[in-house]
């Protein structure tokens, strides 16, 4: 049950687009499928309620033998089950509502465990591993006070539970005793004890039942419900503005071949959540503000002159009326915000051209919107404006499987899966379709044989496990790794974001040779995102990008004889490495 729950939040995650995962933190969404999960199957299960009709009209026959009996004893009955169940879901609630509270500290420790390992090297070398485990005791501290809580009120509602239903059955048999010094017929009346006594858990279960359905557990239950299951639907209240297509199969003949183009292209981000909760929290700080200077205003215009009453009235009035069409002006453009772009143009009517086979790379300044190009010839989002055309397409009418399928990105810090080398680097192969002659071919092109087969170092090969994120392998190792998987998927255009940047000259040398090499690689468009210009000084095309815009295009030699932008990047980088020397 609780598999097939989890099967379709994943379905549905893997429906959205990367926009949904770039706005939201992947530890919170593991939390709430895990809870929500949960959740879900308890209260499939809570439903079996219904299934109990059986013995409720079973209670109904019970209840009126007891009634035909005494229906003094019936009320009694009643009444007691009813006070001592009050006073279970009582202590239940109180249990709950610390639960609760445990829960979300347990889930908040987690996220800050999670952090902790996440970010272990920044720890070290900040040496904050003191304040850390200090504030994660802290958290566990809290947890521990409690659960001490919740298991004295559990401790006091199960003793009120085990002896209600004895207090019960004295009163049945006071009564009883009462009652039979009244009737003639002792004998009769003391037959019907037993029976009594032996039905006397029909009233503790129906107003057991009947107060879980309208008192104190059911709402606690919907408490949960509404925290997590709440936010498993608002998980599936998500929509993807870009419909994503995983399932559909694709042959190789089908890929695209790999020339794109930008036609005046205009993009800005679309405004996220957390965005949209901050203008809204400014908007009421800026209402209040207001409201409050134009009471001061009042105030003021009062004790000055009370001749100009009425005219000030009607200046205030239409200040007033000044403000409220403010508001209602700022609500319009916050409704039209939702759900689309901010004013801020990543890239500005881009327009240019990569011809299938060619090597070409994106330069600029921090910020120019080289990685969105990245994101935009992916479509992991939509442009506002203009289009992008692949082999003459636009990828708005072609299917994202195809596009995906057709291209190969290596990005700055490739992420790798907990398993062995070969895993990883054959990880985009349909029903692992590959020979161990491709996969030694693409091993050798891509660097990663130069250490992988040293049995020194690696006795496993390329069974080698990685560690979780790679954390055995040198970020050279880790980034050739990345460029097999890549390449092992045969793809029409193998895109480098950054690819190289975060390694050191050695590793950045060693894996730029095997990049180099890849150059003319069967027909395959090569799309260079880099910062450092020695790396792509045999392009054949170099895009110069300023705050969104193209600036600059060509060679190398092209565009230092242009003496702009780029002239100027690369001298202000040989001078840099000049004062490093
Ligand atoms: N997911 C996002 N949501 C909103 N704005 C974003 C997002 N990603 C990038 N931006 C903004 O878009 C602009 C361009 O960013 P981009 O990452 O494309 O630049 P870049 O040229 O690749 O920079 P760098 O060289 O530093 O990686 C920046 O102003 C950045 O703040």
């Amino acid at each position: 049950m609780k598999e097939e729950t989890v099967k379709q939040i994943l379905n549905h995650l893997f429906s959205l687009d990367m926009q949904y995962f770039e706005e939201n933190k992947v530890t919170q969404i593991s939390a709430v499928i895990k809870q929500g999960a949960n959740q879900i199957c308890n209260e499939l299960r809570y439903s079996q309620i219904f299934d109990k009709i059986d013995s409720y009209v079973y209670y109904l026959g019970q209840i009126y033998f007891i009634y035909t009996v005494s229906p003094t004893i019936l009320v009694s009955m009643f009444i007691f089950s009813f006070i001592s169940n009050l006073l279970i879901f009582y202590f239940n609630q109180k249990q709950s509502q610390i639960l609760k509270q445990e829960s979300e500290e347990s889930e908040f420790k987690d996220f800050a465990l999670d952090d902790i390992l996440n970010n272990m090297l920044v720890i070290k070398t900040f040496g904050t591993e003191k304040r850390e485990i200090q504030n994660l005791c802290k958290t566990i501290q809290q947890n521990k006070i409690n659960t001490e809580k919740r298991q004295k009120y559990q401790k006091i509602a199960n003793i009120i539970d085990n002896s209600a239903y004895d207090i019960i059955k004295i009163v049945i048999i006071l009564q009883i005793f009462f009652y039979s010094g009244l009737q003639e017929d002792k004998a009769l009346f003391a037959n019907t004890l037993t029976e009594i006594i032996g039905y006397s858990y029909c009233t503790f279960t129906i107003t057991n039942d009947f107060l879980k359905i309208f008192k104190s557990q059911p709402q606690d239950y919907y408490e949960n419900r509404k925290k997590y299951i709440g936010k498993v639907m608002k998980l599936f209240e998500a929509v993807p503005k870009i419909k994503q297509d995983y399932e559909s199969s694709l042959s190789e003949t089908n890929l695209f071949q790999g020339d794109i183009t930008f036609d005046n292209v205009s993009f800005s981000y679309p405004v996220s959540n957390d965005h949209l909760a901050q203008m809204n929290q400014q908007k009421h700080r800026d209402e209040k503000q207001k409201k409050q200077q134009l009471n001061n205003q009042e105030t003021q215009q009062t004790s000055q002159q009370q001749v100009l009453d009425a005219a000030q009235e009607t200046d205030s009035n239409s200040t007033e009326d000044e403000l409220k069409q403010q508001e209602q002006d700022d609500e319009d453009v916050l409704n039209k915000q939702q759900n689309k772009q901010t004013d801020q143009l990543v890239t500005k009517n881009l327009s240019f051209q990569i011809k299938k086979g060619q090597f070409v790379a994106f330069v600029g300044t921090s910020g120019s919107g080289k990685s969105t190009i990245i994101k935009l010839i992916q479509r992991f989002y939509d442009v506002n404006s203009g289009a992008i055309l692949l082999d003459g397409q636009n990828i708005k009418d072609v299917s994202l499987n195809k596009l995906r399928k057709s291209i190969g990105l290596v990005s700055q810090e490739p992420s790798l899966f907990d398993n062995d080398i070969e895993y990883n680097i054959t990880y985009g192969c349909e029903n692992d379709k590959y020979t161990q002659e491709e996969l030694k071919y693409i091993c050798d092109i891509s660097g990663v044989s130069e250490f992988v087969f040293d049995p020194k170092r690696f006795p496993e090969g390329l069974k080698t496990l990685v560690g979780t994120k790679g954390t055995k392998l040198s970020g050279g190792q880790k980034q050739r790794i990345a460029i097999a998987r890549a390449l092992i998927k045969k793809p029409k255009i193998l895109i480098l974001d950054e690819a190289t940047s975060s390694l050191d000259a050695e590793s950045e040398n060693t894996v730029q040779q095997y990049i180099d090499q890849l150059v003319g690689y069967k027909g395959m468009t090569i799309i260079v995102v880099a910062h450092r210009l020695s790396t792509i000084i045999k392009s054949d095309n170099i895009f110069v990008m300023k705050k969104g815009e193209l600036k600059e295009q060509g060679t190398h030699q092209q565009l230092l004889a242009l003496n702009g932008i780029y002239s100027k990047l690369v001298h202000h980088q040989l001078s840099f490495q000049n004062q490093e020397i």
